[in-house]
């Protein structure tokens, strides 16, 4: 199969973009891999596939996989802000502003004039369960109100969250002096994450500002990570760290994100998580699967 792709990149987290919204398209793990491939295929952290929806509200389908594994996964942050600049790129809709729904959440795009774009998010979820994170026999370390888990065969202890995918966020000093090749993976696939987890560094310069990496799920350490910006950020404001707007500074660029339940009560908890960032389209390819 000769398949078309468009390269795209968001604060340097990187992503092969597929139009499947005039015909239906299967790939297998094998084809998705062979995409994420940066030896023998094209290369990116993501392959990010359009799809049409015929779902009331819902303008298309939103549907990532990881380029290492080929697995699906149910959100991508700095894909969404791709997604609707490709949107409004090749035409696919006259709005700047657009809702899309991946496996778990629907999401509202917006293309602003400045250029940047912001994504709602969505809520945060800190239901453990639906993370999800095994908490059996553990005593959590309490700060602001909010749970610190201590990982003890590690010697690490992390909060935990989803933005419908899941995320583990460590406090650390320096960003760039912390172990994130060899810490990363032995947080990714630890048994009490049953669906391992995208594992993010955290450095509090202020309280409104942050330095961030990401060792990801089935991919590695990305330049950036748009749902684990939101994590990071929106875990260190229920540590009574950060305030409700944050810069985010990673190694591909600048996110900003903001959150209303930053500080508050539970009751807004449940208040979307905004996140604003570049988009880029690098190049356009074809390649044959
Ligand atoms: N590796 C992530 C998916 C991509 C997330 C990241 N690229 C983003 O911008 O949110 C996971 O397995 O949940």
């Amino acid at each position: 199969m000769n398949l078309r792709f468009t390269k795209m990149q968001g604060a340097g987290n990187d992503f092969c973009v597929i139009d499947a919204t005039q015909h239906a398209l299967t790939l297998s793990p094998a084809q998705l891999q062979r995409l994420g491939d940066r030896r023998f295929g094209v290369g990116c952290d993501q392959i990010l596939v359009i799809e049409s929806s015929r779902a009331p509200g819902v303008d298309f389908r939103y549907r990532i996989f990881n380029g290492s594994s080929g697995a699906e996964v149910e959100h991508c942050g700095n894909g969404a802000r791709c997604f609707v600049r490709y949107v409004n790129e090749k035409g696919l809709s006259a709005k700047r502003s657009i809702t899309v729904e991946t496996v778990n959440k629907r999401l509202e795009l917006h293309l602003r004039d400045d250029g940047r774009v912001s994504v709602d998010m969505g809520a945060p979820i800190f239901e453990l369960a639906r993370v999800p994170f095994n908490a059996e026999g553990l005593s959590p370390r309490l700060q602001g109100g909010f749970e610190l888990w201590p990982l003890a065969d590690l010697g690490v202890e992390v909060a935990v969250l989803s933005m419908g995918n899941p995320h583990a966020v460590m406090l650390v000093d320096d960003v760039d002096q912390s172990p994130v090749a060899q810490l990363g993976p032995q947080v990714e696939t630890h048994a009490r994450f049953p669906r391992k987890v995208n594992v993010g560094f955290l450095q509090i310069v202020s309280r409104s500002a942050v330095r961030l990496r990401v060792f990801e799920r089935d991919a590695g350490e990305t330049l950036a990570c748009g749902t684990g910006a939101c994590a990071a950020v929106v875990a260190g404001m229920r540590l009574g760290l950060l305030d409700a707007a944050v810069e985010v500074q990673t190694r591909g660029g600048d996110l900003k994100i903001e959150w209303a339940g930053a500080g508050a009560s539970s009751a807004a908890l449940d208040a979307p998580v905004i996140m604003t960032g570049p988009a880029q389209t690098v190049f356009e390819g074809e390649i044959s699967l």
